[in-house]
């Protein structure tokens, strides 16, 4: 036994290509992981969430070498051959991106995937028992007496019957055919296995058979797991850890019962409030988040949740009510997406409140009130100047200025969320989040300026 991680991966990304044309010229690409970081020590469950399409299947299947990364490493039993060595170029010579055919091949015995869908790596003509044993005949266990009896075990160790061996995957319910999957994984005795979405499909009480199921084999193989899920009550039940995936990037992590407990990042606390609590004596506000996931092709500047974040910073010199402050964040996302439409504007007014009149009699005033009323901005915000410079961008925008008012508002209600991408930082021992409220040096800045304003 070792203290090195069994697992670490190391500023991993995997971007996708978006080519145009016959020549597939490249016109950008998806970051669908952009520089993840974390650690599996042996015999612990690290749980990865988030919502979905943040690049958690890409995250697994990067790691476990079914896609080939674009950057990063990923360094597997460190300590197995000699931690300390590192390869010519500086890489260690465990980092699996660099395995050659024959050390991936003992890679993918070590390191198990199992997947939402059990029956997509279950062959439907083939008796499960048949499946169960088929990794041990391609790595090379010939004797066909002594792999039927591995794998009557194993059906008898994730609860079913050795009998099964000879039945059909059809013959199986969903939950039956994720322990025969379960099973599958476990039959070349890995150390590592990375679940993606196991129990999505499932109903909720075959989802906590099922997790029970892992954990009692976790413990008794001292398994290592990265348990991918969108679902925080999931990874609650079995994970150590916890990391918090948005927009390709990790943006929390630590133990599980502090994470939940203790949450700091905005978006961890969005996720856990979305989570039914039973209790009703239990106070748990909802947070609603603006707007859509935005592309991984094109993220956010600065912090990437910045766009959707209720506590986004406000910009220095300014008071706004918080809940203001985002809702003119939400109108400068729109602007800047170019994605406001004021003869629409017009019409929606003209039919909806004017009773049917023609649009180009909607007054300004009348356009710019339900603009407003659209992003839940007040009739006037409580900070003068910042009203007057509100006013102006309405201004602009009935005026069908788009561009202008988006340059004024970013001009003048500029956040540091948006200007400096915030790093993982530690709150508490082995608990990060990467967030500009938990760092000094962000909010120096107001406290300056708020002294000097006095
Ligand atoms: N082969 C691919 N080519 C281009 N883009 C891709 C490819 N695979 C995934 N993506 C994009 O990468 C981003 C991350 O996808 P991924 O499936 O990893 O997310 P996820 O968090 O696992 O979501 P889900 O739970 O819905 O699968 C998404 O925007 C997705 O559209």
């Amino acid at each position: 036994m070792t203290d090195e991680p069994l697992l670490e991966v190391r500023d991993l990304k995997k971007h996708y290509p978006i080519t145009q044309g016959i020549l597939k010229k490249q016109v950008g690409s998806v970051k669908a992981v952009d520089g993840i970081s974390f650690d599996i020590p042996r015999g612990e469950t690290l749980g990865l969430v988030g919502e979905s399409g943040c690049g958690k299947s890409t995250a697994a299947t990067s790691i476990i070498q079914l896609e080939e990364p674009t950057a990063g490493e990923v360094i597997f039993n460190g300590e197995a051959r000699d931690a300390t060595e590192t390869a010519a170029d500086a890489r260690h010579r465990n980092d699996v991106t660099e395995f050659d055919p024959a050390e991936l091949k003992q890679f993918r015995r070590q390191a198990q995937m199992i997947f939402q869908d059990p029956s997509s790596s279950l062959d439907p003509r083939m008796r499960v028992g048949e499946s169960i044993a088929e990794p041990l005949r391609i790595h090379g266990i010939e004797d066909k007496a002594a792999r039927q009896e591995i794998a009557r075990n194993l059906l008898d160790r994730v609860g079913l019957s050795r009998d099964d061996y000879h039945r059909f995957p059809h013959e199986f319910s969903g939950g039956q055919k994720q322990r025969i999957s379960l099973a599958r994984a476990l039959v070349t005795n890995p150390e590592l296995i990375v679940a993606d979405e196991p129990v999505s499909a499932l109903d909720v009480s075959v989802q906590a058979e099922i997790l029970t199921l892992m954990k009692d084999i976790q413990a008794e193989f001292g398994l290592s797991i990265l348990l991918i899920s969108h679902d925080m009550a999931v990874v609650r039940e079995i994970c150590d850890r916890v990391a918090v995936m948005y927009l390709g990037e990790i943006v929390e992590i630590g133990e599980t019962e502090e994470l939940f407990r203790n949450p700091q990042h905005p978006y961890t606390q969005a996720l856990l409030s979305s989570i039914p609590v039973p209790d009703p004596t239990v106070d748990r506000a909802g947070t609603t988040l603006s707007g859509d996931v935005p592309s991984p092709s094109n993220p956010p500047s600065g912090c990437r949740f910045h766009t959707r974040c209720p506590d986004v910073i406000q910009p220095e010199d300014y008071d706004f009510e918080q809940e203001h402050w985002r809702a003119v964040m939400d109108l400068r996302t729109r602007l800047a997406q170019r994605d406001i439409d004021i003869e629409a504007v017009r019409e929606f007014v003209a039919t909806e409140r004017d009773g049917d009149v023609e649009p180009g009699s909607v007054s300004d005033d009348a356009a710019k009130a339900a603009i407003r009323d659209e992003f839940g901005i007040p009739e006037s915000l409580q900070d003068g100047r910042a009203e007057s410079v509100l006013a102006d961008a309405l201004e602009r925008i009935v005026s069908d200025d788009l561009a202008g008012a988006d340059e004024l508002l970013s001009t003048e209600f500029e956040t540091v969320c948006e200007r400096d991408a915030p790093s993982l930082a530690e709150t508490s021992p082995g608990h990060q989040s990467a967030c500009h409220l938990d760092s000094p040096s962000a909010t120096t800045d107001s406290v300056e300026s708020a002294v000097s304003d006095d």
